[in-house]
């Protein structure tokens, strides 16, 4: 917690008090369906919460914003962006219904009103948002085919729509460059706004809808 208050230092009460709060309830709901491993469940505010609050670094969400959380597992990163900015609305789908059950739990004794879970495949999807966040899913070509359509072509942002992909530095140059001419791509590591060593091979990757 305390490096969570040390890179956002204008979090409210509540907001805090959510933050805080995240420990003992991915302790608990973890112990009855695993969505971190047991190992790291100590790194939680470290590995997992301020891993997801990166992007604030990159591209602040805005206030109406409809955000997609694809394949949000136990609720990374939509659970800790959908606490650091309560006026966005997120969504967030995973094929496994387990899953969604403890984002589902989380959310709920959280009091986020911000927040919708939906089991099932991102391919199903027929709504539209301005932003695709997503971690350790899948690579950028398979990304960027799921959310062609998931997208919405206007934008009120600092970055027109598009998606911010939760990845490792290794070979992300590649992956980008395997998407062909129609899509735009950028990288951002987070080794230049987070200094703890864990975020040395980190990165977000832009990916423009065309
Ligand atoms: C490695 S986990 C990551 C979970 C979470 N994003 C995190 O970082 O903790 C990948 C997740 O993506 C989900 N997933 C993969 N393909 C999907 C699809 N086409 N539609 C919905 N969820 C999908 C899986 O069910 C799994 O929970």
């Amino acid at each position: 917690m305390e490096r969570i208050q040390h890179y956002f230092p204008n979090l409210s009460a509540q907001q805090l008090e959510q933050f805080a709060q995240l420990d003992a309830l991915y302790r608990e709901w973890n112990a009855q369906i695993n969505v971190i491993s047991r190992k790291d469940i100590d790194n939680l505010y470290i590995h997992h919460v301020l891993h997801s609050l990166a992007l604030d670094k990159v591209m602040p969400l805005k206030a109406g914003a409809q955000v997609l959380d694809l394949g949000c597992g136990g609720g990374f990163p939509g659970i800790p962006l959908a606490i650091l900015y309560p006026e966005t609305n997120f969504m967030l789908v995973d094929s496994i219904a387990k899953k969604i059950k403890v984002v589902t739990e989380v959310s709920q004794a959280l009091g986020l009103k911000n927040v919708k879970a939906e089991a099932g495949r991102v391919e199903k999807l027929k709504q539209r948002f301005d932003f695709v966040v997503t971690r350790a899913v899948a690579k950028a070509p398979k990304l960027a085919a799921w959310t062609r359509k998931l997208v919405k072509a206007k934008g009120n942002h600092s970055f027109p729509n598009g998606i911010w992909a939760y990845k490792g530095l290794t070979n992300m140059q590649e992956e980008l460059n395997s998407l062909g001419p129609d899509y735009y791509g950028e990288i951002f590591p987070m080794k230049e706004f987070f200094e703890e060593e864990f975020f040395e091979t980190k990165c977000l990757a832009y990916i423009q809808a065309p």
